[in-house]
């Protein structure tokens, strides 16, 4: 069985001296099993579930069939064929209704309901990466949440639009700084065919504005119907609408559900109980101004949110300073009485303000660029970071890129993002050159952290505390500075792996690997080390090498291919990486011929078509390619037209970036806005 390197759940400061790899068995490796059903004639979609998957599929033609198939394929049953077949369903696969939005399919509400899942989609275009997104999630594969509280604080984005086409020109740039993005369901303005608008916008509406937003952004969504007592537009004789409208988000995959507290108890109940994989988030709001966080009710209305909640959010309006340091008494004694769920205090209106640089829980922000904020007093991720820098609690830090010339149009990049989020930070950039110099750097006053490229080896005696990755991986590409009794410690991680995998599961869910074989070029262990610690934590099963050997702690599964006909012997690779430098990357060429993918054309750079594998044959497979620079031909091309799904070093470069800046800085910028702003240049 395949082995799988635990990188995340092991704590991110371990000393040098503890030399112990947390290699962990799989769980579970099995393939999940899944019925789709699809819109008649468009059977193309369970190939690309099939495909996002790693999994062979099937055509049904009714339930029998489906109930008596192997496990491990994916079966796809028409719409015309289901009938009422799926009401006495057994469970034993999931059942997930795709419906595509675009022509004639008329959407059926009824059996979205009996369905678990409902995958929305259009043709025009077709975004492969948000299946994954959609299967990674209600598979529980992908866990935004629990990410995200490892954060010391998080945002959100209020997204204001009518129509949410309106905000995806701006969106990348909107989003900088937030970790997820709400959508405002109530504030959504449906057309109706006399001009005027629906009082509340249909299901049918709100699935293609959530569908719509959830091609375009990579941020968990928070799915809001703010009723009309609590400055929404949703209105509240119906609690039973909110069911339905909550219930669905569900359906749809959402990562976030805002339910408020004031609807019945069996609604909230109901609603956790069939909650999957998404939280909840339990909202109050008190506009009256007279709502008091000494008074013991305040107390009693955390309680009541966190029966149900996995945040508890309690936001009023106030009127006087003094309410601010009430909140914040309110704050640290929840947290001290309750560690779990987080909770989310904020006082509304101008001087609640204070209150929003203070909540470390989903802080709701807007941007400039938004027709109107969301509630008074909303500040944007810009006036926050300002505020806190006044206030002593974000000292200005210098960030140094250290490396060689080109990791300096990085720099470009950094200075960038501290811009566009009001960061007091400067960045420095230093070449790497004499000896001592990286500990010199490091003892300046103001150091704040590095990304560091070329990496620096992981036995470096001026780093005293390793990430369990960057110790596996024996190099360090940034080093962290953290305060540990008011004194400043180092240390050393590695975000390059985080960027290997991220690319690797934006197409493919990360089961898709799990015990498939994998194949990796580079010219020493050292430049393949990070792709290797990438594979095994995706739970890859035998890792294949040409052109070096592994020592140590990553050797485990991993084998040298020697000969041609070693080559002829291997299992098929599901994945293959070549680190090899820009001018020898062609010799990957013959290898990714060799296992062409049949029957299947492949896509550059995660922009899939739509088309996914032939049915009965095998899914696609991904290639990266990770050399840069200039070179004679480019292997991404062939890979291509051999069926690959392909990615090269730009892609990896901005994942990478991602994570460079969430750990330097603690923001999140998102990979489009990475791609976007650094230009064609940076890579
Ligand atoms: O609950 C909240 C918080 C909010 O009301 C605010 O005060 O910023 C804004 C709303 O969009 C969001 O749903």
């Amino acid at each position: 069985m395949a082995t799988m390197i635990q990188a995340e759940s092991v704590s991110t400061s371990l000393l040098k001296g503890r030399a112990f790899v947390d290699v962990k068995e799989i769980p579970n490796a099995s393939r999940p099993a899944l019925l789709i059903v699809h819109n008649d004639g468009e059977e193309d979609i369970v190939s690309v579930f099939a495909d996002v998957l790693g999994q062979s599929w099937t055509s049904a033609a009714s339930m029998d069939e489906v109930r008596a198939g192997i496990n491990s394929s994916i079966y796809g049953l028409p719409h015309s064929l289901v009938g009422t077949q799926v009401d006495g369903w057994d469970r034993s696969r999931l059942v997930i209704s795709a419906h595509c939005v675009d022509g004639e399919h008329r959407h059926d509400e009824a059996l979205t309901e009996r369905c678990d899942y409902e995958y929305l989609y259009t043709k025009t275009p077709f975004f492969r990466r948000d299946v994954a997104r959609f299967l990674g999630f209600i598979l529980g594969q992908l866990n935004p949440h629990r990410d995200l509280s490892k954060k010391p604080r998080t945002t959100l984005i209020s997204t204001t639009f009518p129509d949410v086409h309106a905000a995806l020109p701006n969106l990348d740039i909107l989003s900088v700084g937030a970790d997820a993005i709400e959508l405002r369901v109530d504030l959504l303005k449906e057309p109706l065919p006399d001009g005027g608008f629906s009082k509340v916008p249909s299901l049918k509406y709100v699935g293609e504005q959530l569908m719509i937003l959830r091609q375009r952004t990579e941020l968990p969504i928070i799915y809001t119907t703010r009723c009309t007592n609590e400055n929404g537009r949703f209105p509240m004789d119906d609690p039973e609408l909110f069911y339905k409208y909550l219930r669905c988000a569900m359906q749809w995959g959402c990562e976030y559900i805002d339910v408020e507290l004031w609807l019945p108890e069996n609604i909230r109940r109901k609603l956790a109980e069939r909650k999957g994989n998404s939280k909840i988030i339990s909202a109050f709001h008190d506009f009256s101004g007279t709502f008091k966080w000494t008074a013991p009710e305040a107390q009693q209305l955390y309680e009541r949110g966190a029966v149900y909640g996995d945040v508890v959010k309690m936001y009023v309006m106030i009127q006087s300073m003094q309410e601010n340091y009430e909140l914040e008494y309110f704050r640290s004694t929840i947290q001290t009485k309750y560690p779990y769920p987080p909770f989310s205090g904020l006082n509304m209106g101008p001087t609640g303000q204070l209150s929003r640089t203070l909540n470390k829980i989903f802080t709701p922000i807007t941007h400039p660029l938004l027709p109107l904020i969301a509630a008074p007093g909303q500040l944007s991720a810009a006036e926050i970071n300002i505020a806190l820098h006044s206030m002593g609690q974000m000292p200005k830090l210098d960030i140094y890129g250290i490396g060689t010339y080109r990791s300096a149009s990085q720099a470009m990049f950094f200075e960038k993002c501290f811009n566009e989020l009001s960061l007091p930070h400067q960045f420095m950039f230093a070449e790497r050159a004499p000896k001592a110099s990286m500990e010199n750097i490091m003892r300046r006053p103001n150091f704040g952290g590095a990304f560091v490229n070329p990496p620096l080896a992981a036995s470096a005696a001026y780093l005293p505390a390793l990430s369990n990755a960057a110790r596996t991986i024996g190099q360090v590409d940034t080093v962290l500075v953290r305060s540990e009794n008011g004194q400043p410690t180092f240390i050393g991680e590695n975000a390059t792996w985080k960027g290997i995998r991220a690319t690797l599961s934006r197409d493919f869910v990360p089961s898709a690997y799990s015990g498939r074989a994998a194949l990796l070029l580079a010219n020493a262990e050292a430049d393949a080390a990070a792709s290797i610690f990438a594979l095994k934590s995706l739970g890859i099963g035998p890792i294949y090498t040409i052109g070096f050997k592994t020592q140590g702690s990553l050797a485990a599964e991993v084998e040298p291919v020697r000969s041609v006909e070693d080559v002829k012997r291997l299992e098929q690779p599901f994945v293959i990486i070549s680190a090899l430098p820009a001018e020898k990357s062609l010799l990957v060429v013959p290898l990714l011929k060799h296992y062409r993918v049949d029957g299947r054309k492949g896509n550059s750079n995660g922009n899939s078509n739509g088309q996914g594998a032939a049915k009965g044959k095998p899914p696609g497979k991904v290639f990266v390619d990770l050399a840069s620079g200039p070179r004679k031909a480019d292997p991404l091309t062939v890979a291509t037209s051999a069926g690959w799904t392909a990615y090269g070093i730009a892609d990896v470069s901005a994942w990478t970036t991602v994570e460079t800046i969430r750990l330097l800085v603690g923001q999140n910028v998102c990979y489009d806005f990475v791609r976007l702003a650094s230009g064609r240049g940076l890579y």
